[in-house]
């Protein structure tokens, strides 16, 4: 397998709380789910990957792209990065309707690989492209946000609790459906959730974020 899109992620940092983090795992292309209870650092984790949260040591490659290395004294910045995160909150813009959400995506992605409409179609946003964020429920927002965050077709794709909206049979449709597109971009997802169960079955790798 190619490894142009793998994920190697060894890194840790410390809040100047004092909550301290450190991971080491790889992530290969398809679903990967990191669980752990809340506040063992999961989303941390996600936005080191994203260049939100610097790392104090370690490194994260994204195939032979070096996205931080403590020792080179390389950070990229989180636009450089080319990864597609879809926040806990969502993060919609709320000026913009849902199609000029969606535009925003497809608008950063250099070759645009997936197709707006087609996109709204599977993740059941055919209806909602004039309406704005304000009038979505949450889990309207949350597909919203996820077909943004995939329309820039990404090298890596971060999900924050992505199912915690939707209802077991929707969350079932968004995941065979995510399972299809990362297949297809050939790239890694990484999923991060509270509970174990809703993820499990979903991911091809489970990783454990203990407390420490
Ligand atoms: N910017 C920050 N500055 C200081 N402390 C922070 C910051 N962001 C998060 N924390 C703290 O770091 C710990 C880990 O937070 P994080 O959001 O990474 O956990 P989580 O596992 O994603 O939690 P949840 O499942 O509840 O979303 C928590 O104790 C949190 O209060």
């Amino acid at each position: 397998m190619s490894r142009e899109s793998h994920l190697q992620f060894s890194a840790g940092t410390k809040y100047a709380t004092g909550f301290s983090v450190e991971l080491a795992f790889d992530a290969a292309p398809g679903i990967t789910a990191i669980v752990g209870s809340s506040g063992s650092g999961k989303t941390t984790i996600l936005q080191m990957i994203a260049g939100l949260v610097t790392p104090l040591r370690g490194s994260i490659l994204l195939g032979s792209r070096t996205l931080y290395s403590q020792t080179l004294g390389i950070s990229l910045p989180p636009e450089d990065r080319k990864i597609g995160y879809v926040f806990q909150d969502y993060r919609l813009f709320p000026h913009l309707s849902v199609e000029a959400n969606l535009h925003y995506g497809l608008a950063r992605s250099p070759d645009q690989k997936l197709e707006l409409i087609q996109v709204a179609e599977k993740l059941q946003l055919k209806q909602l492209l004039k309406r704005f964020p304000r009038s979505l429920s949450g889990g309207e927002r949350q597909r919203v946000a996820v077909a943004r965050a995939v329309l820039q077709s990404p090298a890596l794709l971060l999900l924050d609790e992505p199912w915690s909206a939707v209802e077991r049979e929707l969350r079932d449709t968004m995941a065979t459906w995510i399972e299809s597109v990362v297949e297809q971009l050939s790239i890694p997802a990484i999923l991060v959730s509270h509970d174990e169960a809703s993820v499990a079955r979903y991911a091809q790798k489970i990783v454990t974020l203990d407390k420490q």
